[in-house]
């Protein structure tokens, strides 16, 4: 909408409502910051409950967190969710319910940030200059987003998104010692926030309570992937073959290897395998 039929069109809606006022009105037509506007907490409920599947624990934190916090009318900080857990087990998505339940358009409103520059850059340089060498000054000063964000980059994986990583060097400085092996690994495993010998505790970021929250996310089962198989097919508008749902379930990899319980994948290879039925 141009400002202009959005003006005329809410001059004569007002007109002939006569109470509504002109921000109410405006903000039917184009896109508002509302920071005020309260958290509809059920419906955030309903949502997390049918969308997202085997994280009981994610789910009450969430909920507590985003309450609480829609609920204060003047908070002493932001709110700091730190997301984790094993891949494809639904951390984007949640973000992504979060991000629709306060805003409307999700992703796509101007309001929602989704933190991928830094992203971009590395790729960018990397694509350029297989050998680049990325130093990362303050360590112990960055927010854990971004050692999330570039976390990907610093791991086992052949190419992301057709760009081999593996022949680039990453340093991390830190103020008071030397980053050491293990404060990566604890960074890139799970369930370790609350250890004190974590690369995150050393960063200071527990220590001063700048997360409000450590979220963990429960490595799926093969029942979870089936009910992904499921809600990919119905988002697909197909029917439900069991047939396929259990075919694209088999052909996903479980840990432990004897057990074989847990997927390594979470529900991430869902959607592209679904394609081949
Ligand atoms: N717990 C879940 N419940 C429902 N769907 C899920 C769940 N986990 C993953 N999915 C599905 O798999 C897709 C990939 O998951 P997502 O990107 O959220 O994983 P992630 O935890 O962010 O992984 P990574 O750490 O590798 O980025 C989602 O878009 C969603 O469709």
């Amino acid at each position: 909408f141009e400002p202009i039929t959005v003006g005329i069109a809410i001059g004569a809606a007002s007109a002939l409502t006569g109470y509504l006022s002109y921000k109410d009105l405006y903000c039917r037509f184009a896109e508002c910051c509302r920071s005020e506007r309260p958290l509809n907490a059920s419906a955030l409920k309903q949502d997390l409950e049918e969308k997202l599947f085997g994280q009981h624990l994610a789910t009450e934190v969430i909920l507590k967190a985003l309450t609480g916090f829609k609920n204060n009318k003047n908070p002493k900080k932001p709110l700091t969710l730190s997301l984790h857990g094993w891949a494809g087990t639904g951390k984007n998505f949640v973000s992504q319910i979060v991000a629709e339940n306060l805003h409307p358009k999700g992703l796509k409103s101007n309001f929602v940030h989704l933190f991928d520059q830094l992203q971009r850059w590395i790729r960018g340089n990397v694509s350029a200059c297989a050998g680049s060498v990325f130093i990362f000054d303050e360590m112990d000063k960055l927010h854990p987003g971004v050692i999330d964000a570039i976390k990907p980059f610093l791991d086992y994986y052949e190419q992301i998104d057709g760009v081999s990583y593996r022949k680039a060097i990453f340093i991390f400085l830190r103020k008071r010692e030397d980053i050491q092996l293990k404060d990566l690994e604890a960074v890139l495993s799970v369930g370790v926030f609350n250890n004190k010998h974590s690369g995150l505790w050393h960063s200071g970021l527990i220590d001063r309570n700048l997360i409000d929250y450590f979220i963990p996310f429960l490595p799926l089962e093969y029942r979870h992937v089936k009910m992904c198989v499921r809600a990919e097919m119905k988002a697909r508008g197909s029917a439900i073959d069991e047939d396929v749902v259990t075919r694209v379930a088999e052909e996903m990899t479980f840990f432990p290897k004897d057990e074989k319980i847990y997927s390594d994948k979470g529900c991430k290879t869902v959607q592209s395998r679904l394609d081949f039925y």
